[in-house]
């Protein structure tokens, strides 16, 4: 029995979410602050869904890198290998705007994030090894030495048999340019068991615009994936896997409030519901429907369901 069901790697991060809806960042002066960071909503959507989460992240050694372990400790996670910068880098900051709820954006605050300071010396070998699966973010791999450290950490699962999932989480904000993303995010793509993304950031991935899902997952199924999901917002997911399967996952009606979040919330209940073995077409249902929830709430951590809501959800929808 391994200690953890996964380690997520990468941002953990502050939200600060527009309390005024409805108007442009400019105009608005209240906001509210939330644990954000697409891994760490990952590792609090699959806690808060009872699986033993943990996180390898680097913080700032302030108050907000305070607030963001308190938060993680109370919801369950594993924080041992949530380290503090030393070097006084302070931690990433979101604001997001809420123009309407088709029209919502975020505004990344993060030069010299501590996220992107994380190194091979920040988390030990036994640490992934504890864990049945390493889930990397691909923000992560946007610069040096949080890339090598990422890398380091996948190489690590391969060799010891963890199970590797890359969530591509695309933000244009610290990569330089398009040509290296595509590099070191296919390189990621490839080595990973089971590959996560938007429609958009598998374009990001492969540097052009207009192959199909099918193209895309085909170049990947040559090498070591053999489950990839390719998400299309309100269209809803279509899953693939290496024997040729394709099942689609629909959304759940909801009222909006917000659409960020929808991804870390539909990793969070597609990954729980393959943990326990549901099956590809479940765990389609289980991420949809918890993205449902999410963009339905102000936040994308705090907002994350538990699997009550979710089955409830579901059947609602079903009947
Ligand atoms: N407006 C919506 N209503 C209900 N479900 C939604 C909505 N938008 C997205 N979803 C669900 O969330 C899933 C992921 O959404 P999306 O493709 O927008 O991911 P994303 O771009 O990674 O999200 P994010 O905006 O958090 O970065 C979709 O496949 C769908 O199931
Ligand atoms: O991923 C981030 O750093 C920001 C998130 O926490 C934010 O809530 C979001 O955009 C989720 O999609």
């Amino acid at each position: 029995m391994k200690k953890l069901d996964i380690i997520t790697f990468g941002r953990a991060a502050v939200d600060l979410n527009a309390v005024e809806y409805n108007m442009p960042m400019e105009e608005t002066m209240t906001f509210k602050k939330y644990v954000g960071g697409s891994p760490a909503n990952i590792a609090i959507g699959t806690s808060k869904l009872g699986l033993k989460a943990g996180m390898i992240a680097k913080v700032s050694d302030d108050q907000h890198g305070n607030f963001v372990i308190d938060y993680m400790n109370k919801v369950g996670v594993e924080t041992s290998s949530i380290k503090k910068d030393t070097e006084g880098r302070k931690i990433g900051l979101t604001f997001t705007e809420i123009k309407s709820p088709e029209e919502c954006s975020i505004l990344m605050y993060r030069d010299q994030a501590a996220d992107l300071y994380l190194s091979v010396d920040d988390f030990d070998e036994d640490y992934i090894k504890s864990a049945e699966t390493l889930l990397i973010s691909g923000t992560a791999l946007s610069q040096s030495p949080s890339r090598e450290a990422a890398l380091h950490a996948m190489d690590i699962a391969k060799k010891n048999g963890v199970e590797v999932i890359f969530e591509l989480d695309y933000r244009p904000y610290t990569w330089k340019s398009e040509a290296e993303t595509s590099v070191y995010m296919t390189l990621a793509a490839r080595s990973a068991d089971i590959v996560i993304g938007t429609r958009d950031e598998f374009n990001v991935l492969e540097n052009s615009e207009g192959n199909s899902d099918k193209e895309s997952v085909q170049q990947l199924f040559n090498y070591s994936p053999h489950l990839v999901v390719v998400k299309h917002g309100v269209k809803g997911s279509k899953a693939f896997t290496r024997d040729g399967e394709v099942i689609e996952g629909d959304i759940y009606k909801t009222q909006v409030l917000k659409t960020f979040g929808a991804g870390d919330s539909f990793a969070s209940g597609f990954i729980y519901a393959l943990k326990k073995e549901k099956g590809i077409q479940e765990a389609l249902k289980y991420g949809s429907a918890a993205a449902s929830i999410v963009v339905s709430k102000h936040s994308s951590s705090d907002a994350m369901p538990t699997v009550e809501e979710i089955e409830q959800l579901i059947h609602s929808q079903e009947g």
